[in-house]
């Protein structure tokens, strides 16, 4: 790229330790990096990161260095040509479902095939029978046809059983007919309908014989495979410019009675008969919701890596910003001489950051639970036992929501740290924000998903303390962590925390406890307002949302402690079990992560009477202690998430430190820069280019 500005060459740097601050902190490290790396991605991840991570950096195509420069055309056009690029990578090395993972978070940049890769050809998988899978997957995999996921409207989105869309079964012709009657009905926001699908999975209001079976998923041809037009009576259009994602072209379509063979509509659950047009009930009545589940347990696993992200961002540049001479505590160099504070050092910085850290390992082993859970629903799901949809459902949907929050809000917390740098784009935090930010909306509106979470919570309350023998449910509690602590809490409604100095707050069963005395409190408490109480639903929405937050809290607390503690088969914990000094670190970052929570919602462990106003002030005083604990393996904690310098795409953020020099660098690119300002007003142009 053009450098525009001429930068002096006598400057010397004004730190004389500079980009050594870095190396500095990674000496003071108590554990082996390589060694958590190790445990975080698996030997065969970790083998794989590099072989793509080595082919997506050298590729020219992938070049990012103009990426901040970039408006909204441009930023299309180069998606369309890394969508295209990828593509041949893939059939040139032929990579599976791994690889691909690992080559579209290197090159960050959503694109119009996501919601091919991510939500069309999920849904044919999950959804298709195996000629439907035959004729729309095999060359969907191919590339051959291009798909996107039609569901949300102009006027429904979170409301799917309001949608407006229709597919009237015409016995006559053994077609579907889809129609949108309303301009509420045009299906809106759908990721790469704008200019690129030629598919759409659409889902629309199954009718017929006159009876409305509900939404359903259909496969509908939308442009011209030669032309690239809109089919007849098919109107489709870009919806603009958006907060982020602008080089995704998500969509909107109108359908005027368009007519499809019976044939699309996706059948492996439900099916509508040739000719009687009799509808045959799926075994579950929300299987056609399934690909919302798989895509939002995606979701839970890309948490920890988004946090990880901001994280080193914030870290790392931490540590080597320095602001203040400290008067209590001087930075002495070994010459003597005294240097201005580096900002990690500032207590208020690390209780800004250090819970980030946390954040992501915990979200770690979450991740590890969902993708178990994901994966035992699909084994027994595929002989026709769906029982552990509803666990599935409920959790997903309540963790979805939490560590997406959880992310955003700890982007921006990140950001905010950087200072003023923070706001430049050059910071990695403003591109990287903006196309996260959808993740709190899409696929559930993070509020409506805890409705789905605490219906499930208040459902086994009831159903546990309507029995005249509740233990009798004890048998599952070891599977059902609900069931645990519906059922301690019953045995012991007034249990009390019995730490007395801050390190007994450091016991995992003190923390336990109060985690599930919590919830169950509060569960507890709803059951009472709407069934005794007859409250309304819409009148408790705000503690409806207050459970389910608990309840994830509660499982992201549980999976970490468990995973330090529990022997295991998983190759990652096992090397976590064998390394004293991982364990140690690994143990004061839970116990941050677990004490900060519970700080945050202190109100609640005070409400529900299991912790005392002076313990309160103890827990307050651990997380300090905790702080301190971790200051020295701070830098070394992030370093171990291994997020390349080419994925952070941050001035901030390098791993060398080297944050001035490239700041002015990548300004001096800036292309307005090139530009000159003619302050003539009589003028017809007011600005040209400058001569260099
Ligand atoms: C092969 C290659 C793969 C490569 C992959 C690589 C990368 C992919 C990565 C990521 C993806 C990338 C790109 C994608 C980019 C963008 C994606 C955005 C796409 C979208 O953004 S796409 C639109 C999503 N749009 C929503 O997300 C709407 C939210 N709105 C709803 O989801 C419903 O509207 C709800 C649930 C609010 C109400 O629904 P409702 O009114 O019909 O139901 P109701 O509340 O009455 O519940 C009756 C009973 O159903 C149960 N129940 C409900 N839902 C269930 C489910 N899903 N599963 C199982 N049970 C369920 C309940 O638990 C209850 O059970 P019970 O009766 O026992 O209590
Ligand atoms: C970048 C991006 C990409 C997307 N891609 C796709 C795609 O490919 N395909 C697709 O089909 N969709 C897509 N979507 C749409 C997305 O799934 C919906 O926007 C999302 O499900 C939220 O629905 P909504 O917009 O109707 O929100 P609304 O339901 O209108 O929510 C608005 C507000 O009302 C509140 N609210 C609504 N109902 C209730 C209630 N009952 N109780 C309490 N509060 C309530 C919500 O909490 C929220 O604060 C995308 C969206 C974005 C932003």
């Amino acid at each position: 790229m053009v450098s525009y500005v001429k930068i002096p060459s006598h400057l010397k740097p004004s730190d004389p330790q500079g980009p050594d601050l870095l190396t500095q902190e990674r000496n003071l490290a108590s554990f082996d990096v390589k060694e958590l790396t190790l445990v975080l991605y698996g030997i065969k991840d970790l083998e794989r990161y590099h072989t793509i991570l080595k082919i997506i950096e050298n590729d020219p195509v992938f070049d990012k260095s103009n990426i901040y420069f970039m408006g909204r055309n441009e930023l299309f056009e180069h998606a369309i040509k890394k969508e295209k690029r990828l593509v041949q990578l893939i059939r040139e090395n032929k990579w599976k479902v791994e690889e691909l993972q690992f080559a579209e978070w290197f090159l960050d940049m959503p694109g119009p095939f996501g919601a091919h890769r991510g939500m069309f050809i999920p849904t044919l998988i999950g959804q298709g029978t195996k000629e439907q899978k035959e004729k729309f997957l095999v060359p969907a995999l191919n590339y051959q046809i291009i798909g996107c996921y039609a569901q949300t409207e102009l006027g429904h989105g979170s409301n799917v059983k309001g949608l407006e869309t229709t597919a009237i079964y015409i016995p006559e012709t053994d077609e579907f007919e889809i129609h949108s009657p309303y301009l509420t009905a045009s299906k809106w926001w759908v990721g790469g309908l704008g200019k690129t699908a030629n598919h759409a999975i659409v889902m629309a209001q199954l009718i017929s014989n006159g009876k409305n079976y509900g939404p359903h998923p259909f496969v509908v041809q939308i442009r011209d495979m030669k032309t690239h037009l809109p089919l007849p009576s098919i109107t489709i259009g870009d919806i603009g410019p958006k907060f982020g994602f602008n080089s995704t072209d998500n969509g909107f379509i109108l359908f005027e009675h368009v007519r499809i063979p019976r044939f699309n509509m996706l059948s492996k659950f439900s099916q509508i008969k040739k000719g009687t047009g009799e509808y045959i009930n799926p075994p579950n009545q929300k299987l056609s919701y399934g690909t919302m589940v798989l895509v939002r347990a995606i979701i839970i696993s890309g948490v920890r890596v988004t946090l990880a992200r901001a994280a080193t961002i914030a870290i790392r540049y931490s540590a080597v910003r320095r602001q203040f001479i400290d008067k209590d505590e001087p930075k002495k160099l070994e010459d003597g001489s005294i240097v201005e504070t580096s900002i990690l050092d500032y207590t208020m910085q690390q209780y800004r950051l250090f819970p980030v850290i946390a954040q992501s390992y915990a979200c770690f082993f979450t991740a590890k639970m969902m993708v178990n859970l994901y994966t035992e629903y699909t084994k027994q799901s595929s002989s026709g036992d769906y029982s552990l949809l509803a666990d599935l459902h409920a959790s997903s949907s309540g963790l979805k929501s939490l560590t997406t929050t959880m992310a955003v809000d700890s982007i921006e917390d990140c950001r905010r740290a950087c200072g003023g740098h923070g706001y430049s784009s050059f910071s990695g935090f403003v591109k990287f924000y903006q196309d996260y930010l959808p993740n709190t909306t899409w696929e559930g509106d993070n509020y409506i998903l805890t409705h789905q979470t605490a219906r499930y919570l208040l459902k086994t309350f009831r159903q546990v303390t309507s029995h005249k023998n509740p233990e009798i449910y004890a048998s599952q509690s070891n599977k059902n962590p609900t069931i645990s602590y519906i059922l301690q809490y019953l045995n012991e409604p007034n249990q009390k925390c019995t730490a007395i100095t801050p390190s007994d707050f450091n016991n995992h069963e003190i923390q336990l406890r109060a985690f599930k005395h919590r919830v169950a409190f509060l569960i507890a408490n709803v059951v009472d307002q709407i069934d005794n109480q007859k409250k309304s639903w819409n009148s408790m929405l705000v503690e409806i949302n207050r459970i389910s937050r608990a309840h994830c809290q509660y499982l992201l607390v549980q999976n970490f402690i468990t995973a330090l503690h529990q022997p295991s088969e998983d190759e990652s914990l096992r090397m976590l079990h064998n390394s004293p000094a991982l364990k140690e670190v690994m143990t004061s970052i839970c116990n941050l992560f677990v004490l900060h929570t519970m700080e945050k919602d202190i109100g609640d462990f005070l409400e529900s009477e299991y912790l005392t106003t002076p313990q309160a002030r103890l827990l307050r005083i651990q997380v300090y202690n905790l702080l301190k604990e971790i200051r020295p393996n701070a830098v070394s904690l992030v370093d171990a998430f291994l997020i390349p310098d080419s994925l952070l795409c941050s001035a901030l953020g390098r791993y060398d430190g080297k944050v001035y020099e490239t700041m002015i660098d990548w300004a001096s690119k800036e292309p307005l820069n090139g530009m000159t300002l003619d302050f003539n007003p009589n003028n017809d142009t007011f600005i040209r280019k400058a001569k260099l």
